[in-house]
């Protein structure tokens, strides 16, 4: 029987999603001093042991309830989307669960440590890019995979269609 919301292969690829966030921030944490920097790939890529109280860029420092609050929606509306609208569509459940384990991951940061741990440090050709981690990968590619969805496979083609 075609399984229209794949339930076992999407809590699958989230639980690994947000167990490999929680056991790569394990591991700097307990691995790595704060500050300190370990060079992966040159200068281009490093490992370096960061904390950020705040969303994207640093912004809104310390605003714990206001990422609780944000959070909760974003899973709420998250859920909500995927068995309204992603039955049947392997994209939006991909993407969906990527949002999901991304927000999750920095959830039980913030609930835990009151801060996010990052890690990823890339130096893009000319702009230092925030340090990031698993999570804030997983959420970027989950934004990317719902734009995707939306303008080139569901409904802004069908609207660009009338
Ligand atoms: C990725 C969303 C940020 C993530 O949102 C979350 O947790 C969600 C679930 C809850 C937030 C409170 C609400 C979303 C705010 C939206 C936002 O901010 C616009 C973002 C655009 C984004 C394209 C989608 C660009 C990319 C940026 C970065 C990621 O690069 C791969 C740099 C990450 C570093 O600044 C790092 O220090 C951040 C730290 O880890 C905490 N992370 C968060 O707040």
């Amino acid at each position: 029987m075609k399984t229209s919301y794949r339930i076992i292969p999407m809590a699958i690829l989230a639980i690994f999603l947000l167990g490999l966030d929680q056991l790569t921030k394990f591991l700097v944490v307990t691995g790595m001093e704060e500050g300190e920097s370990i060079p992966v790939l040159g200068k281009y890529l490093a490992i370096t042991s960061h904390r950020n109280s705040g969303a994207a860029w640093g912004m809104l420092q310390g605003q714990m309830i206001f990422f609780y609050i944000i959070t909760v929606i974003v899973l709420v509306i998250l859920v909500y989307v995927y068995f309204k609208e992603a039955k049947n569509n392997l994209l939006l459940q991909i993407a969906i669960v990527m949002l999901v384990a991304g927000s999750l991951g920095n959830f039980i940061d913030r609930i835990l440590f009151q801060e996010v741990v990052d890690f990823v440090d890339v130096l893009l050709i000319f702009y230092d890019f925030p340090i990031f981690n698993v999570a804030d990968s997983a959420l970027t590619v989950g934004v990317v995979l719902m734009l995707v969805e939306f303008f080139f496979m569901g409904k802004g083609e069908k609207d660009a269609g009338n």
